[in-house]
């Protein structure tokens, strides 16, 4: 296919938010994780969206707001209960995307059993590039990602240390839920996540391919 999906002429380029964690076994082990046996998942409202030239806001009840870069799978075809060996037809393209994160209230989650939407869901969490189209990607699992932060480097992964890869995701995650045409799937972060404060600005980029720029917001209202 290798065209935006259709929600960019309603000025939506994404719809749901799929996000795949641990997926990079260097950042499970900064995180103090086990390795999944299976893909753990959650999920963004698709008004986490934020586009270059709009700020990610610092949620009002985080103190130690994390970046994570992710490639982002972009869905380009209806797939409900997809093998393996047929996932990337369903596939349009590619993003980058950054997995925002309430580190601190993800922490309390974790400690109370509770579920990561506060820490992972909030307005602006997920900036994402431009859409790449899959033609002007071989290969997705041969992708040097990248984040600095005021220009320091602090994020370096290639694409190919994936535990679980694109096809699998998109085959394990279809027979769970159907993925629709312009669902966007984050594949998880390679290591070196670490805190932004207000006024810090992130540059990410797919080597070769594209960067992008966000500015970081403090909230306008505390409680
Ligand atoms: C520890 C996490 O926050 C999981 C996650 O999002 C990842 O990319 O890994
Ligand atoms: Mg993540």
């Amino acid at each position: 296919r290798g065209v935006l999906p259709s929600g960019a002429a309603q000025g939506r380029l994404w719809q749901n938010i799929v996000c795949v964690g641990r997926n990079y076994a260097e950042h499970a082990k900064e995180m103090g994780s086990a390795l999944p046996a299976e893909p753990l998942f959650f999920l963004k409202p698709s008004s986490a969206y934020v586009r270059e030239g709009s700020p990610i806001v610092r949620p009002y009840y985080c103190r130690n707001l994390h970046h994570e870069v992710e490639l982002g799978v972009v869905i380009g075809r209806r797939a409900q209960a997809v093998p393996q060996d047929a996932a990337m037809e369903h596939v349009a393209g590619y993003a980058l995307c950054l997995d925002m994160t309430a580190r601190d209230t993800q922490e309390e989650c974790k400690k109370k059993g509770l579920p990561w939407t506060l820490a992972k869901g909030f307005g602006s969490s997920c900036p994402v590039s431009d859409f790449v189209p899959k033609e002007k990607i071989p290969d997705p699992h041969k992708l040097q990602i990248w984040l600095k932060v005021n220009g320091k480097m602090r994020q370096e992964g290639d694409t190919s240390s994936m535990i679980f890869s694109i096809p699998y995701l998109i085959s394990y995650i279809s027979h769970i839920f159907t993925l629709e045409e312009g669902d966007l799937i984050l594949t998880g972060s390679p290591k070196g996540v670490g805190s932004v404060e207000a006024n810090d600005e992130i540059e990410a980029g797919i080597r070769d391919v594209l960067s992008m720029r966000f500015k970081v917001l403090r909230p306008k209202y505390t409680f």
